[in-house]
């Protein structure tokens, strides 16, 4: 894709800190109105590629452009682009419509735009009737809510935001994924969010891309990454998954002590590399005996049942695998079969359920 076809496009950014490379020559693009997510462990540089896109970082090497036109020389309050900090950094002296207005009074502009964008803002996230509250007078979702109006009244090409959920509970930042990603297509700006938890990046956004110690590993919308993930990194980081180890033949792998399990070879990889097999644990089923219709089968023990409602997680101890192969099935389905601890089965499934990853 052109670089004009980009709002943001980086180009082989780079950022040191002494021995650390923490952003090590990232290059993708932003799309217009895209919710685009950061995800990675603690540590990858997620904080410092987003703070490089603000101009509060400069970079060590590469490039940003906005628009197909190059940032770096720009200064960050000359960005038409907006950082929402993870603390919200609210004036606690100031009321809710202060604290939205503050932006705007500082580039002058006339009094009735000012108040008028205001309550536009504030009518969009739902906090007209507290206007004139001051921010202790709110809860964390409300306070959440300001920030966001703080960061969209500007009117940003580009609204970054730094773990912009990580102060809610669990309940409320549920409720607020949601809510955010109505917000994003609303407004139609570019959101760029910073997570840690997959399972937030998911469910909010139109594409994610997995960073790994300064690289991005893989991106992709989140299906593209659940169900397809490029490398052992991305599918053992994006939900659970079950790896068997072995070595490819023409048909799928060879695991010691279990045979073949097929599966389709990726492209470019040869028969006769160690390779793993990695396969969803909502995509095993259990069987009490070996099934004959061509399905993958490896044979266990059933060590640990857990109930969480919807479903059931069995724990399968399987020889030769280091972790216990875990399986999620559908609690109905699975109080109908009677599994138990301690109990031999057959973790099942179909081979196109399956991937082989080399990396
Ligand atoms: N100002 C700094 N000085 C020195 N090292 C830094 C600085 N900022 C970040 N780093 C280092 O750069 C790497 C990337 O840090 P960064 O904060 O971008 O990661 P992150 O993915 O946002 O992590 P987290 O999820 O823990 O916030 C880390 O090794 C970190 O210690």
């Amino acid at each position: 894709m052109n670089a004009a076809d980009n709002v943001i496009t980086t180009r082989n950014l780079t950022k040191r800190f002494g021995g650390v490379t923490a952003v090590d020559g990232i290059s993708f693009g932003l799309r217009e109105n895209e919710f685009f997510a950061l995800l990675g462990p603690s540590g990858c540089g997620k904080t410092t590629l987003l703070r490089l896109i603000a101009g509060f970082e400069q970079a060590d090497g590469g490039s940003i452009l906005l628009d197909g036109e190059d940032l770096t020389a720009l200064r960050p309050n000359r960005r038409p682009i907006n950082l929402m900090f993870q603390s919200y950094a609210l004036f606690p002296h100031m009321t809710v419509e202060g604290n939205v207005a503050y932006g705007l009074e500082m580039e002058r502009l006339p009094k009735a735009e000012i108040a008028a964008r205001t309550a536009e803002v504030l009518a969009k996230v739902q906090l007209g009737d507290l206007a004139r509250r001051k921010p202790q007078q709110l809860s964390g979702g409300q306070r959440q809510r300001v920030a966001l109006a703080r960061a969209l009244v500007k009117r940003p090409r580009v609204l970054l935001l730094d773990e912009p959920l990580g102060a809610l509970d669990k309940k409320l930042r549920e409720e607020m994924q949601l809510e955010l990603k109505r917000l994003q297509h609303e407004v139609g700006i570019t959101f760029v969010v910073v997570t840690h938890d997959q399972e937030e990046a998911l469910v909010m956004a139109d594409r994610i891309a997995v960073l790994d110690a300064g690289r991005i590993a893989q991106i992709g919308t989140p299906r593209d990454l659940y169900e397809e993930p490029a490398s052992r990194f991305v599918a053992a980081f994006i939900g659970a998954m079950n790896f068997f180890e072995g070595e490819t033949t023409a048909q799928g792998l060879a695991v010691a002590g279990h045979g073949l399990l097929t599966a389709a070879l990726p492209s470019g990889v040869a028969p006769g590399q160690p390779a793993s097999l990695a396969v969803r644990p909502e995509r095993l089923s259990m069987a009490a005996a070996r099934p004959a219709d061509g399905a993958n089968a490896v044979a266990g023990r059933v060590v640990d049942i857990a109930y969480h409602g919807t479903d059931l997680s069995l724990h399968v101890a399987v020889a030769g695998v280091e972790r216990r192969v875990l399986a999620r099935l559908p609690s109905n389905r699975a109080r109908d079969a009677g599994w138990q601890a301690g109990q031999e089965v057959w973790c099942c499934w179909a081979p196109e359920d399956s991937r082989i990853l080399v990396a």
